[in-house]
């Protein structure tokens, strides 16, 4: 723990400085090392963590977590018998919720850990109803003509009932195989259209590594991670839960997913907590237009039916399917007013309208609003340009990535 120490020291500056009590225990805990200090200070920031807005926690309490989780990973007894799974709880813990401070010796933490396992034998037995891969070719003889002039864009029968309602007919959006990065910029990312963009994807090796449950399990399945639980984050019940993934693949392939339980991974940095999954994707060459830079990488896995309900973010975004296939509706941004964002601040860049049970009553402007609505394939890319409104909704078993970057303007500055 020898090169912890200067790290501690800061800390212990900046909580400080912010006095209280956790100062006290902290340099206890600086000054011991011991598992009961490491509980205290757990406990401790843990509650600070809960205490309000996730933004205006103090840094430096997030960076106690980190240190918390680091030294109670290092206290597990080596007898115990799921040693690594009980370490990488506490480390992935502190990835997840703590600070930057400790990080890379969270991460060296991890992987010191998973060395350990090699010679364990493998992580957990699948469920007795989980299938080997659960994404199974499409059959054709389910599947229907979506759209006269684009075959591919079909639609699988059993899923025609849960789409959300139209009233008018929406308009598709326009597909590319392969443009060049100058028809790209020319059509689509400097108008502001978005595109579908298809064949780009060959050389993802997520696009077949990610159908297997084993090669997920066994590349993340100890690993703990966020969840949504539910219908979607403005639904009534919607909650966040811990778990590894391979909890969340048992989910995914259970049987008795309904919309109170149904996980869904979302928006979720996991290439920075699993650089291993990291090696699989591609980041798209379109992602450097503008000459901006990324703001996030996000993986989106969840069984059939997960929604994300009508929002619009600030960045540009290529969304790509990797595994299976999602419903999206798209709307322009200068149909703003007649989508009703939500006034509160934090929901400001959601709609009121619930596109699976629109409200014609409360929010008539809707009712004709032309958008586009479409089928993401397996492969296919979307680009969706800032400000465009979308909804998606899952119509399989599904892995997406979404690549958000902002160009070097004040318009995207945030
Ligand atoms: O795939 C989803 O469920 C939503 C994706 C999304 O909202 C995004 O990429 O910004
Ligand atoms: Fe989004």
């Amino acid at each position: 723990m020898g090169d912890l120490c200067p790290l501690i020291d800061e800390l212990l500056e900046a909580l400080r400085r912010q006095g209280g009590f956790a100062y006290a225990a902290l340099v206890k805990l600086a000054e011991s090392g011991d598992r009961n200090a490491a509980e205290e200070i757990y406990e401790m920031s843990w509650e600070q963590l809960h205490s309000g807005p996730w933004n205006e926690v103090h840094s430096a309490w997030r960076d106690a977590f980190s240190l918390a989780c680091l030294l109670l990973s290092n206290c597990i007894e080596r007898q115990t018998v799921d040693v690594v799974d009980q370490r990488l709880k506490y480390l992935d813990m502190g990835i997840i919720m703590g600070g930057l401070l400790f990080r890379s010796h969270l991460e060296f933490a991890v992987s010191a850990a998973q060395g350990s396992r090699q010679s364990q034998p493998e992580i957990r037995p699948l469920a007795s109803n989980a299938r080997r891969d659960f994404f199974p070719p499409p059959s054709e003889a389910d599947a229907v003509n979506w759209d006269e002039e684009d075959h591919r864009r079909r639609l699988y029968l059993e899923n025609l009932k849960d789409l959300p309602p139209s009233t008018v007919r929406q308009t598709r959006v326009r597909t590319r195989f392969l443009p060049s990065l100058e028809t790209f910029a020319r059509e689509f990312f400097g108008p502001g259209q978005p595109v579908v963009i298809t064949g780009a994807m060959a050389d993802w090796p997520a696009k077949s590594r990610w159908k297997d449950i084993q090669y997920l399990r066994r590349i993340a399945g100890n690993r703990t991670v966020p969840v949504e639980i539910g219908e979607h984050y403005l639904a009534a019940g919607w909650k966040q839960e811990l778990m590894t993934v391979g909890e969340l693949l048992n989910r995914i392939c259970s049987p008795d997913i309904d919309s109170t339980n149904r996980p869904y991974l979302a928006q979720y940095s996991l290439f920075e907590q699993i650089p291993e999954l990291n090696k699989d994707i591609v980041v798209p060459d379109h992602c450097g237009l503008g000459g901006g830079e990324m703001k996030s990488i996000n993986a989106w896995f969840g069984p059939a039916g997960t929604v994300t309900p009508l929002h619009q973010d600030p960045h540009h975004n290529i969304l790509a399917q990797v595994v299976g296939q999602k419903y999206v509706r798209l709307y322009s941004p200068s149909y703003s007013s007649q989508l009703y964002p939500f006034p509160e601040f934090m929901l400001r860049n959601s709609s009121q309208v619930d596109l699976d049970r629109p409200d014609f009553m409360k929010f008539p402007d809707f009712e004709n609003l032309r958008g586009m609505e479409f089928i993401l394939e397996e492969g296919d890319m979307l680009y969706i340009p800032p400000k465009w409104w979308h909804y998606v909704k899952a119509l399989s078993p599904s892995f997406s990535v979404s690549f958000w970057w902002a160009v070097a303007s004040p318009e995207c500055s945030d």
